[in-house]
């Protein structure tokens, strides 16, 4: 059995937006408001840092400012992952020290990315990070984006440890998500990284889930999250169709985080826009941003009743 309190990462975790002023430097402000936001809904947990996060398009202090605001603001009523991968061990193990010091829950990290690593470079550089602190370790498998295909293995390997407690799967494959969990053990948490496939990741043995979309109706995932544990099926697939279509819309934008943080423009929280070569809303698009947002908010509303 693992020696950490595992039941505090299960539930909804947001993947959070990156939060800037209007220079384009990060805003500690606005990413204190932004987790407040989250942590008044009632969301169980924050990742800080990755895909939705821009982490890889922030330098070492950046990446410090915005967990520094995160861990101030809600360090104590939430549960806290910081990714710390980048494309060099150093930085990872840097960020993973100092998140142990600021307080994180947790450290994650997607593989390096850029080369072509061996399976043996990437364990080694993971291994860096599990080995710079006492927290948790959350491997964080994205395979289309960082090319990394990471085998049952060394999945099986890094899971023997103690403190690699689990795993975010993003490939849109919830055998692989089935497969990770059966080698990782009843003492091993796999979450779901494609939010258009939370109930079905849930279903098959996911503990819960980490999601991008989940920034702009975290209730509708808890909705759903509610529904699976009630037993109520056709109610949780009814709320998944609702989610799946509105994503489906936000990703017809130049770019989802540009979307999102629109979005939360519009209901008064200003992030920012997303880091280019991320493409903000479009002047000519931003009525249709705004009908999606007061679909959603209408749905959000009848989640809730
Ligand atoms: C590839 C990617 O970024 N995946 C995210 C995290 O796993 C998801 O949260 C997606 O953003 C989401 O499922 C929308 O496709
Ligand atoms: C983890 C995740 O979903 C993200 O960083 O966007």
């Amino acid at each position: 059995m693992k020696t950490y309190d595992l039941d505090r990462f299960k539930g909804i975790t947001v993947a959070m937006y990156s939060c800037y002023d209007e220079k384009g430097e990060v805003s500690k402000e606005a990413a204190k408001k932004l987790a407040r936001h989250y942590a008044n809904i009632g969301v169980n947990g924050l990742y800080v840092g990755g895909s939705s996060g821009e982490g890889m398009l922030q330098n070492v202090e950046e990446r410090k400012q915005t967990l520094e605001a995160v861990m101030e603001e809600v360090g104590q009523e939430m549960t806290i992952i910081a990714h710390v991968g980048a494309p060099s061990t150093r930085d990872s193990v840097e960020l993973s020290k100092h998140a142990e010091q600021v307080g994180a829950h947790a450290i994650s990290a997607v593989p390096s990315i850029y080369y072509r690593l061996s399976p043996q470079s990437v364990e080694h550089h993971w291994q860096q990070m599990i080995d710079s602190t006492t927290l948790p370790f959350i491997i964080y498998h994205i395979p289309q984006t960082t090319g990394f295909q990471l085998s049952k293995a060394l999945l099986t390997k890094m899971a023997a440890q103690d403190k690699v407690i689990g795993v975010k799967i993003s490939a849109e494959s919830t055998f692989e998500l089935q497969q990770f969990k059966a080698a990782g053990g009843d003492d091993f948490l796999v979450f779901n990284g494609p939010d258009e496939q939370y109930l079905a990741g849930r279903s098959i043995g996911a503990d819960g889930g980490i999601g991008g979309t989940y920034g702009v109706m975290p209730e509708l995932f808890m909705k759903i999250e509610r529904c699976y544990v009630e037993g109520k099926a056709e109610e949780a697939r009814k709320w998944q169709f609702i989610v799946n279509d509105l994503i489906a819309e936000l990703l017809s934008f130049p770019s989802l985080y540009g979307a999102c943080k629109e979005i939360l423009k519009l209901r008064g929280l200003n992030t920012g826009e997303a880091r280019l070569p991320f493409l903000p809303v479009p002047e000519a698009e931003m009525g249709r941003l705004e009908a999606i947002n007061e679909k959603m908010m209408a749905y959000i509303n009848q989640a809730q009743v």
